[in-house]
């Protein structure tokens, strides 16, 4: 199979190989971030630090893509060496910042646009000159190549190399280190034909002309836009090997990027959706109307991103969302298209899937009802929408945050559940501490923290005597408490506020309390972190759709000494969280879910427990 992405000339390859793609005096990349720098990224996901002294082509990398590069050659050599991360830690450094300078200004590839550039002029010398000869200069490119996939990054795109896997690492392990091409829509193990579009420090961003040599696990994507939209990344790879990537993608994220668990957590098996395909209940495609425009209607383009371009591509149907938003993509696009000359400029169009459950008397829990809903889809942002989870009903503006695949979310929201119940038998029982007998239950009080319309709250709340919710949105927090009401729950009561503040509200007894938390993508912060811990919760269960920010946030409590890990000496320092103000805990588990097919997405749960609690 030999998948064709992109058309173009063909590049002769026996020009570049004619001279040292990759220098033989080279050090790695190991030092591409200082640990302050590291340290900065804190404030953001991407780890945005300023970097107005850096050189141009440092400032304008993707930050998350050099810590990727970084992380593979770690885990080259350390698979190499058939041990623990840390070996990789033998490379060689830079000689110096010069050195370093020379390496990344001198990338294998030319640099692409000069290259152009040069063309052109040559072309036009050429064209002066002779008027008979205007065959342009052969498409021989040097910014051709074929590469070895040797990874895909957490975002799906892949990590190539020149040279196959074998020779960067034996490069590696002499202290060495390779150019790496950024290719999207390939597969570990692949080789591709790739053309260079960008030059960075470290790296060429390309486009992919052609795979050369498919990888077995490559399958034919079922939407026909694959590797034009910019939504999916991973159609072209079989439902478990995808499962699998994304549980290496949580695991890269702890174990590489922050040496945060040891050998002692494993990540467990990613939990799949129950639909690979057809399983996403929201939609938000676009379009664009340049100031002043006369388009006929027929000819807007209304959809997605285009992938590597600006420009919109336009979807008719979108095969990861129900069948009732793709009923609403049309009458959207209908929509839109017939009221085209109402809108002065481009807009985002809201597409929601709602379930209404049929026979369910309005008010009451649904507890013993037959699952069978209306499916419908609403159009207005402002249009109340309808979920059912569980026994539980959810109820919520369209435009408001609520999980998209509603498929998983009875077994993600079971699988908190299930977590409270088994961690709190994990823990001394509350009579023994305070009367000697072992009769009483440890966790009695439960706290969503970013709790949205009250999703987690509300689907864990049985057995709890109470539940408090705090959320930023003041229309989700206004849902969650009449979402309370529609479920008869009597125990939970959700609060305005900024997620840090919630612990001046708690009146109960940290130790009988779990805490949630579901922060957004860009993660917690410190101040919430402090807090937390300074707060003493018996659990806290972290929900995450923002992997390195929650490994990042992890290795933040770490780093403080509220997180110990197994067998490190901190482990056995009895009472020093008295004196340091804190609780120290345990991570317990680390269960991937994935609610995004297809994409790279993955959401990932961990479970921590205060270590003096434990029996
Ligand atoms: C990933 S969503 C999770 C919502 C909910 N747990 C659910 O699963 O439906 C994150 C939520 O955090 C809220 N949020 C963001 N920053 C916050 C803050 N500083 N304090 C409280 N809530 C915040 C957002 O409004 C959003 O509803």
């Amino acid at each position: 199979m030999s998948t064709v992405a992109n058309t173009g000339a063909q590049g002769s390859l026996e020009k570049r190989s004619a001279s040292p793609l990759i220098p033989e005096d080279s050090g790695p990349p190991s030092n591409l971030l200082t640990k302050a720098q590291t340290a900065k990224r804190f404030k953001t996901q991407g780890g945005r630090q300023s970097r107005k002294h850096q050189h141009p082509k440092k400032r304008h990398a993707d930050q998350a893509i050099l810590e990727e590069i970084e992380s593979l050659f770690t885990r080259l050599l350390s698979e190499d060496e058939g041990g623990r991360p840390e070996t990789a830690a033998k490379r060689r450094e830079f000689a110096s910042e010069e050195d370093e300078k020379d390496w990344y200004n001198s990338p294998p590839v030319p640099d692409v646009f000069s290259k152009l550039r040069r063309r052109q002029q040559q072309q036009q010398q050429q064209q002066q000159r002779s008027e008979v000869d205007t065959q342009p200069e052969s498409s021989a490119d040097a910014s051709f190549a074929d590469v070895h996939v040797l990874e895909l990054t957490s975002g799906g795109m892949g990590l190539a190399t020149l040279e196959r896997r074998d020779i960067v690492v034996d490069r590696l392990r002499g202290g060495s280190r390779a150019w790496v091409y950024v290719v999207p829509f390939v597969l570990p193990g692949e080789t591709a034909h790739i053309k260079v579009f960008r030059n960075f420090w470290g790296y060429s961003q390309c486009d992919l002309e052609s795979v050369k040599e498919p990888s077995q696990q490559r399958v034919e994507p079922p939407c026909k836009y694959f590797s034009q939209c910019s939504g999916c990344q991973l159609q072209h790879w079989g439902y478990a090997n995808q499962l699998e990537f994304k549980r290496r993608v949580v695991e890269n994220a702890f174990l590489l990027a922050h040496r945060l668990l040891g050998s002692t957590v494993p990540v467990l098996p990613v939990i799949a959706s129950p639909q690979p395909l057809h399983y996403r209940t929201k939609l938000t495609p676009h379009f664009d109307l340049p100031k002043g425009s006369d388009i006929d209607a027929k000819d807007l383009l209304i959809g997605f991103n285009h992938h590597g371009r600006r420009q919109v591509l336009d979807i008719e149907q979108c095969v990861i969302s129900t069948e009732a938003v793709n009923r609403g993509l049309v009458a959207a696009r209908d929509r839109t298209r017939e009221a085209i000359k109402s809108y002065k400029r481009g807009a985002t169009l809201l597409i929601r899937e709602t379930n209404e459950p049929l026979g369910a008397e309005k008010g009451l829990s649904l507890e013993a009802q037959p699952a069978s809903f209306e499916k419908s889809y609403v159009l207005d942002p402002k249009a109340q929408v309808t979920e059912v989870v569980g026994h539980y009903q959810f109820k919520f503006p369209a435009s408001s945050f609520f999980q998209n695949n509603n498929l998983i979310l009875p077994a993600f929201t079971g699988y908190v559940r299930d977590e409270l119940r088994r961690l709190g038998e994990l823990l001394v029982p509350l009579d023994v501490v305070e009367n000697g007998d072992d009769s009483g239950t440890r966790l009695r009080y439960l706290v969503d923290a970013y709790c949205g319309a009250g999703l987690f709250g509300i689907a864990c709340s049985k057995g709890f005597e109470k539940v408090i919710g705090i959320e930023i949105s003041r229309e989700s927090i206004s849902c969650a408490n009449d979402n309370a009401k529609l479920n008869n729950l009597s125990n939970c009561e959700f609060i305005l506020g900024d997620a840090a503040e919630i612990f001046k509200k708690v009146p109960h007894d940290a130790a009988q309390t779990a805490v949630i938390i579901d922060p957004p993508r860009k993660g917690s912060n410190p101040a919430f972190l402090d807090q937390l811990v300074g707060f003493k919760p018996a659990v806290i269960i972290y929900v995450a759709c923002g992997v390195p920010a929650q490994a990042r946030d992890l290795k933040y409590l770490m780093d403080k000494g509220a997180l110990v890990l197994e067998g490190s000496d901190s482990d056995c320092q009895e009472g020093a969280d008295e004196l340091l103000g804190f609780a120290k805990y345990k991570m317990m588990a680390i269960q991937p879910f994935d609610l995004f097919p297809q994409t790279a997405h993955v959401e990932n749960i961990v479970s921590l427990v205060r270590t003096d609690l434990l029996k």
